[in-house]
């Protein structure tokens, strides 16, 4: 009898450890899983963060196109325009016309970092004017027209991703492969901060 509900106690013992080994296992499994971004959600960023990265490397064309035309950098009538059509081209897709102005504030403000910094690095070593360098009316402007709507798509597809600290972090750390900035990653900060900053918001909702 004793050594029967020895014998019991013993294999009660065990299957319970069995259950919470399971558990933790299971556990640990659930929570690796859900540290990783969604893999639907990969090249919805990954696309964006490269649409961002194109707009970005035009920085360096404008830059030289003003270096030498003497342009100010600071363009507030440009920026209306595009303004103007964001709010056209958002609604239509139904995106957020303010997250979108929002964004495409921060880009602007990404592209004239670039610039600045690469006119304070021509003055300090006086450089000359550049050699045919692209015409900011026939070929940089009409580029960046062409990327407009096709950032507002890709913003429309990054507002259905359920944003959470996972897909900040991947943001993050894919931002670091796929935006080059040229001036080491200040630019490409601001660039991304909206989209960062609407992973805050959604997770408080
Ligand atoms: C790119 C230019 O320089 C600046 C940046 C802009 C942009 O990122 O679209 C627009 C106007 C300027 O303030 C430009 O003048 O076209």
């Amino acid at each position: 009898m004793g050594v029967e509900r020895g014998s019991f106690t013993s294999v009660f013992h065990f299957t319970l450890r069995a259950i919470i080994l399971v558990i933790l296992v299971l556990g640990a499994a659930y929570q690796a899983r859900s540290a990783e971004p969604a893999d639907d959600a990969r090249p919805v960023v990954d696309h964006l963060l490269k649409l961002v990265d194109e707009r970005l490397a035009i920085a360096s064309d404008v830059a030289k196109a003003k270096w030498n035309s003497g342009d100010p950098i600071d363009a507030p009538a440009r920026e209306a325009k595009i303004v103007d059509r964001v709010v056209v081209e958002a609604t239509r897709a139904g995106v957020d016309a303010s997250f979108a102005l929002e964004f495409f504030r921060h880009q602007f403000d990404a592209s004239k970092l670039i610039q600045h910094r690469l006119h304070d690095r021509w003055q300090r070593t006086k450089h000359p004017p550049f050699d045919a360098p692209p015409s900011l009316a026939e070929d940089i402007r009409p580029k960046l027209d062409q990327l407009t709507p096709q950032l507002i798509e890709s913003l429309r597809d990054f507002k259905r991703i359920t944003v959470n600290a996972s897909i900040r972090r991947y943001i993050e750390n894919r931002s670091e492969t796929l935006i080059n900035d040229g001036i080491g990653g200040e630019a490409r900060e601001v660039a991304l901060r909206p989209l960062l900053e609407t992973s805050v918001l959604n997770e408080s909702f």
